[in-house]
């Protein structure tokens, strides 16, 4: 059985790496931009005909949400089409396809819990690109699973929790929103979930929500991560008016899980735990 991962060398791409190693799975094969840009549909095609993948993971996106609002074109390009090359490719070769969304597809103006079913309406470029992708799959594939996720963080690239451990060992004092309410996501636990449906083989096709147990702010998160690593840094809370950036974020995103936990029956970690094994492995 062939598996293609595209975005393979990205944080979530790393991730899944080293679940699948740690299950002694081998049948993934990882693509970097170069050797699967799922905007060329000719390099996809030969990739689907070398191969004839059972399933197809896309973990390539265009992520750097404040310059989405100043390059819409290539971010439309990368969260939209790019989804619709994989998905139409993933028809035609009956491919189950595995696409990754984001809790930025929300408006975040309404507490409670929001299922798949609540209506997106993003604030920013890249929450709309991605919205757009998820449509796009929707229409074109019957065989996939989007799963919306939130504040992916990891041992791997670029992410809140190495952000902030970097300015956490470079200054005293550091200001950061508290009035943005999410669920933070160690994005090991979601390549869990993500071989979980291959080697389960679950038809339970659809949208779906994941992100690790609990609400936090960044604030509280920031505050639980300089705890957690030892670092002496003096937190202060600031309102999103008081720390300005291009674009705007959804104020709540906290999503429902019942959906996978019924339909997939994951287990899922409570955030600080998963913040916990992350920190360990990052050395701290
Ligand atoms: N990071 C987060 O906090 C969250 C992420 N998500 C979603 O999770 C998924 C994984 O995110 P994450 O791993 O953190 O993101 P990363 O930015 O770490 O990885 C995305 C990867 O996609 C690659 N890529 C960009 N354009 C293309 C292209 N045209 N063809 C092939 N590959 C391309 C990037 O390569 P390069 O870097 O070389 O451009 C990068 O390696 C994405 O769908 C994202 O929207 C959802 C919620 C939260
Ligand atoms: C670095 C920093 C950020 N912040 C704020 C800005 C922002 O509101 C929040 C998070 O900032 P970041 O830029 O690290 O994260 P950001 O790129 O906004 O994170 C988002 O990425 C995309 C890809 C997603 O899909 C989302 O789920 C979410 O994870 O923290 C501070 O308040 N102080 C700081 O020192």
């Amino acid at each position: 059985m062939n598996i293609l991962v595209f975005g393979g060398v990205g944080q979530l791409g790393q991730c899944i790496q080293k679940v699948a190693e740690q299950k002694n799975i081998s049948d993934l094969i990882y693509l970097d931009e170069k050797e699967g840009n799922i905007l060329d549909l000719e390099l996809l095609k030969a990739l689907f005909q070398q191969y004839t993948p059972s399933y197809v993971i896309n973990c390539a996106a265009y992520t750097a949400v404040d310059k989405a609002e100043d390059e819409v074109e290539i971010a439309r390009k990368v969260n939209k089409d790019g989804a619709a090359n994989l998905a139409i490719l993933s028809a035609e070769f009956d491919a189950t396809l595995i696409h990754i969304s984001t809790d930025f597809v929300f408006e975040g103006n309404q507490t409670g819990l929001l299922t798949e079913e609540d209506i997106a309406n993003p604030v920013g470029v890249y929450g709309l690109t991605k919205l757009e992708g998820e449509i796009a799959i929707q229409e074109t594939t019957q065989k996939y699973f989007t799963l919306r996720t939130s504040w992916l963080y990891s041992e791997f690239a670029n992410n809140f929790v190495k952000t902030m451990i970097r300015l956490g060992k470079e200054r005293s004092e550091l200001g950061v929103i508290v009035d943005q309410v999410g669920s933070p996501t160690y994005a090991v636990d979601l390549a869990e979930v993500i071989i979980h449906i291959i080697e389960s083989k679950s038809e339970a096709y659809g949208l779906y929500h994941f992100s690790n147990e609990g609400v936090t702010s960044w604030y509280d998160f920031a505050t639980a991560i300089f705890e957690l690593a030892d670092l002496t840094v003096k937190v202060k809370a600031l309102k999103t008016s008081e720390y300005p950036t291009k674009a705007r974020r959804p104020f709540y995103s906290v999503m429902d899980k019942t959906k996978i936990k019924q339909n997939l029956g994951v287990a899922i970690p409570y955030w600080r735990d998963s913040l916990k094994v992350c920190l360990e492995e990052l050395g701290n």
